[in-house]
């Protein structure tokens, strides 16, 4: 489902004149199947964000190779990018990202007014994915009245709710408490188990590595490892 092959990208920063280059992707190798977990674990800095906003197609790497479902994306334009993102991916963060002054049936329902989807049609898409998440009683509350845990479940439903092959998660427990981590980690477990939706994540946290298949670590500009876990 997604084979990324070469991939380079070097950061050029500091002042003009005396800049210095980060060389953060050396040439990065992997392949993940269509309904895995795979978590994307690696110090701090090690270029974990960067190789999920590449993926993403909100960054361009210098040059290599990355092809979702068939489809070579690497170069695409950004218009070609956005379109793409729009089909085949789902975003969750750990900060949650959510717009403050609509509600969370709102927030939900965004990605499929964008799609231009009709409002009958966007009703029932959203009123299913609130019982999926377990947010029924909540939908007409405002992202301020809901706990960490609650506002991470409007995030995932606005990531799935335009039924994205892939879902990319930043740290999606980084703000939560342990117990409310579990939660989440259960209904990621079970969005992958029921829809088939693939998960790739970045995390510190051993707990949330632990619910990938397959365990890839950034290290000194490569992405090694890849066991199968057996389950
Ligand atoms: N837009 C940018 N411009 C210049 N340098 C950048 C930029 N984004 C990231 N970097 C540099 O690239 C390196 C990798 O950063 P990245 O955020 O990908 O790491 P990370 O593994 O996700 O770190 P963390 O776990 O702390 O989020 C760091 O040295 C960082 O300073």
């Amino acid at each position: 489902m997604i084979k990324v092959d070469s991939l380079k990208h070097t950061f050029t920063i500091g002042k003009k004149g005396k800049e210095n280059r980060v060389e953060v992707l050396k040439g990065i190798n992997f392949n993940i199947e269509s309904k895995e977990i795979v978590a994307i674990v690696g110090k701090s800095g090690s270029g974990k964000s960067t190789l999920l906003q590449i993926l993403a197609g909100f960054l361009k790497a210098d040059s290599g190779s990355i092809i979702i479902n068939n489809t070579e994306i690497a170069h695409f334009s950004e218009k070609e990018s956005a379109a793409f993102r729009m089909n085949h991916f789902g975003f969750v963060f750990q900060n949650f990202q959510l717009l403050p002054g609509q509600t969370v049936f709102e927030n939900i329902e965004l990605p499929l007014k964008l799609k231009g989807i009709r409002q009958p049609v966007r009703k029932k898409k959203v009123q299913e994915i609130l019982k999926k998440v377990g947010l029924m009683e909540v939908e007409d509350h405002y992202p301020n009245e809901l706990s960490g845990g609650q506002q991470q479940r409007v995030a995932i439903a606005r990531a799935m709710i335009t039924n994205p092959p892939i879902i990319l998660a930043d740290e999606p427990t980084g703000s939560l408490d342990s117990q409310t981590e579990q939660d989440i980690l259960l209904l990621i477990q079970q969005l992958n188990k029921n829809e088939g939706i693939t998960f790739v994540i970045i995390t510190h946290d051993e707990e949330v590595a632990s619910i990938a298949n397959r365990k890839l670590r950034m290290s000194d500009g490569f992405l090694v490892g890849g066991t199968k876990y057996a389950f």
